[in-house]
């Protein structure tokens, strides 16, 4: 499903990443690391956002060959999700929701899932992180993308969210979906039923 080669990214003369080849199939995956080996910078080059030297293909497509249509197939949650404060809640949803040309009870659903619907109507920078961080969840998950790439997805979120959002996984993963996890709290097997667990050491991708 995804296949990475010939991965080299720097910046400046720091080297982050350096590694021949990684590929996963469809599944549910977690990426682990201490702070700083490189799992935001392996998410940004897969999710198209920095420049880096190597090859990213996603079931065949290219993302420098086919950009617009790889860029469809992904989505991506940042760590720490970073809005205009003036935008409401219920603005960038619907941003996504026709960007991604997707239907808008699929989005309904997701921000009642999540139990956001009734901040909706105010601005971003009235919400807690904890809310930012679950609208940030909506926004990635809306649409119908093949991989779902959630950088440090439980930070923030209470333990009821963090169940929701392991159930939304798990049902969207029985429909054929895939994730890339990154998250510093363990995730264990209860939670969800990870495929594999990889962790970033020293430059290279290591399945442990
Ligand atoms: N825009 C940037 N400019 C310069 N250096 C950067 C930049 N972004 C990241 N780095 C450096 O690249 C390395 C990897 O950072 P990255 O954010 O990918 O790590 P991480 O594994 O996600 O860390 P954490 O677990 O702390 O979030 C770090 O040494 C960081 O300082």
């Amino acid at each position: 499903m995804l296949r990475l080669t010939n991965i080299n990214k720097r910046y400046g003369s720091h080297e982050v990443l350096n590694f021949s080849e990684w590929n996963i199939n469809k599944g549910i995956y977690w990426l682990k690391g201490g702070n700083g080996t490189g799992k935001s910078t392996l998410f940004r080059i897969i999710s198209g956002q920095i420049p880096f030297i190597g090859e990213v293909q996603l079931n065949g497509v290219s993302l420098r060959k086919e950009p617009v249509k790889f860029r469809s197939k992904i989505s991506f949650a940042e760590a720490e999700p970073q809005y205009p404060l003036f935008i409401k809640g219920k603005e960038l949803i619907d941003f996504y929701t026709e960007t991604r040309k997707t239907d808008r009870k699929q989005a309904k659903d997701l921000a009642d899932h999540f139990e956001m619907t009734p901040f909706l109507d105010n601005v971003v920078g009235s919400y807690s992180s904890g809310m930012l961080k679950k609208l940030s969840l909506i926004c990635a998950l809306v649409g119908d993308a093949d991989l779902f790439i959630l950088d440090e997805p439980l930070i923030t979120i209470d333990i009821l969210s963090a169940g929701k959002l392991n159930k939304l996984i798990t049902e969207k993963a029985s429909q054929g979906k895939s994730f890339l996890i990154s998250s510093h709290q363990e995730v264990s097997n209860d939670q969800l039923k990870l495929d594999k667990v990889y962790q970033i050491i020293n430059k290279q991708i290591f399945q442990l």
